[in-house]
């Protein structure tokens, strides 16, 4: 196994009492998903709590997520939690579609997405990469706020890559609009699982009239994609869109290039936020990952191959999905009485999946709270189902590859001709609300060329090990549909 030898553990809050009542664990998921569950979700396939006339479950282990996820995903739909926080961004897009609706959608976006198109994806996030990272060395004075650097690089490597845009016009207001929503009315409360769907709560009236802001620049991006596309212009995934939706309302498209343009750019900025904040923290990993990086060629005509050659960034980018999952949990509503893993469960109840505890559960990772990107460089990977941070199963997220190619391109640019520290050693707490963000937000240092001297005698050895555990490792492992 690969080790650098020192042992980063970054913080995370405590966990909540075992004693937390089932209405405690949804009050808390508004504060902080990592601090919402027990230690009892360690052990315990499956919790009931009561919660007024329905039930709480939590599903916790490997087999309890397949349970829901894959083998049984006709018994279970999405909750309306999720078209409460979620549908002012996401409408009737791919996202929070359901049953023939869903198939359709989902068959006619898939050919976007396939292992086929990461080459010409991988141009355009190279090219966004590169154009990002030379703005950032020419004008940094050292100190950098990476979250909106990262979050604004995804936002462009959307928007180019599925719709050949820009972001000069719509990226900035887009991108405040959202902070606003997550840090405020975006964040999931108790009310949002317990009142059906009709009774309006004052949160849900300022989300209808955040829709309505969100949806006028989504419109404005509709309008200015029409114009701006050349007949020259090679097919993307609006074009796509148009023809396949042309017998449908406009609605639906606006909703679609939404959950794109959202669902593409908000957790992937995140993930290559914490996997920063981790390699700040764990200089010896950043070498190696410069290293690599420096070792093969990542500019827009070859960066679709250089994948192949960059297994270290990418463990460091599981590591970091381990550890930080942006989706750190999903949520299902029972539609009919069956055996969850021995738990009884009755229609209509509530199932989270707090992937977030799973992937610190020590049944199943050695020294789980360790930054050791090194696991994922073993022979014996993870089981698929102990690492979900794209989900599983006929929903399992359409944009992984997408994602993990996206987080492994920019960190190896960043990374190959710059090092990164933290500007100051306070602690840094992952925050799960709306989605999985930093408190408070670091400013890192960002030095341009070759800061550190390799520590040589022990990076030989351990590179030499590495060499022969990456090779060996095949991409059939583990995630077979990631
Ligand atoms: C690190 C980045 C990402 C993470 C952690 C992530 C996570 C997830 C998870 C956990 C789900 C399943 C939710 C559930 O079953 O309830 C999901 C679904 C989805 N994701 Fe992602 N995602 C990422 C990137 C992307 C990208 C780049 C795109 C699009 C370009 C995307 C589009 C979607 C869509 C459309 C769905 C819904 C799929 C369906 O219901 O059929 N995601 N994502």
């Amino acid at each position: 196994m690969y080790s650098t030898g020192h042992h980063f553990e970054p913080p995370a809050p405590p966990l909540a009492p075992d004693r937390v009542t089932g209405l405690g664990v949804l009050m808390r998921l508004r504060r902080n998903a990592f601090s919402a569950f027990p230690a009892r979700c360690f052990s315990a396939p499956a919790i009931k709590y009561r919660l007024g006339i329905t039930d709480l479950i939590l599903a916790n282990t490997p087999d309890a997520m397949r349970h829901v996820l894959a083998d049984h995903p006709d018994r279970f739909r999405r909750v309306r939690a999720t078209g409460r926080v979620l549908g002012p961004l996401l409408g009737r897009g791919l996202a929070a579609a359901e049953g023939e609706a869903w198939r359709r959608q989902r068959r006619t976006l898939a050919p976007a997405f396939t292992p086929r198109t990461l080459p010409v994806l991988s141009q355009h996030i190279a090219a966004c990469a590169e154009a990002t990272c030379a703005r950032i060395e020419a004008s940094s004075d050292g100190s950098i706020d990476l979250l909106s650097a990262m979050q604004d690089l995804s936002l462009d490597i959307a928007a180019r890559s599925m719709f050949s845009l820009e972001t000069a016009r719509f990226g900035p207001e887009l991108r405040r609009l959202l902070v606003f929503y997550s840090a405020t009315i975006g964040r999931p409360r108790a009310s949002d699982f317990l009142l059906p769907s009709k009774l309006l709560t004052p949160t849900d009236v300022r989300r209808a009239l955040f829709r309505r802001r969100w949806s006028r620049i989504i419109s404005s991006v509709i309008a200015e994609r029409r114009t701006t596309a050349s007949p020259d212009t090679p097919r993307d995934m609006f074009d796509m869109l148009v023809d396949a939706y042309k017998d449908q309302d406009e609605g639906l498209l606006a909703d679609e290039v939404s959950t794109m343009l959202f669902a593409g750019h908000e957790t992937t900025g995140l993930t290559l936020f914490w996997a920063c904040f981790l390699l700040a923290n764990a200089p010896e990993w950043q070498d190696a990952v410069r290293e690599e990086a420096r070792a093969c060629d990542v500019s827009p005509s070859t960066a679709g191959e250089a994948l192949a050659r960059l297994p270290l960034t990418r463990a460091v980018v599981e590591e970091t999905l381990r550890l930080y999952p942006p989706a750190y949990m999903s949520a299902r509503a029972v539609m009919d009485p069956h055996d969850l893993c021995g738990l009884p469960v009755r229609s209509g109840s509530l199932v989270l999946l707090p992937f977030c505890m799973l992937h610190r559960n020590p049944a199943f990772w050695a020294s789980p709270s360790r930054f050791d990107p090194s696991r994922f460089l073993d022979a014996a990977r993870p089981d698929r189902f102990t690492f979900l941070p794209f989900g599983a199963g006929p929903r399992v997220c359409i944009g992984a590859q997408l994602a993990i190619a996206e987080s492994m391109l920019v960190l190896a640019r960043l990374l190959r001709g710059n090092a990164i520290a933290m500007e100051h050693a306070d602690p840094v707490q992952p925050i799960g609300s709306f989605s999985t963000r930093p408190s408070p937000v670091p400013v890192f240092k960002l030095r341009r060329g070759m800061p550190r001297a390799p520590v040589k005698s022990r990076r030989a050895r351990s590179m030499t090990e590495l060499g022969a555990t990456a090779k060996g490792r095949s991409r059939s492992d583990g995630n077979a549909d990631v």
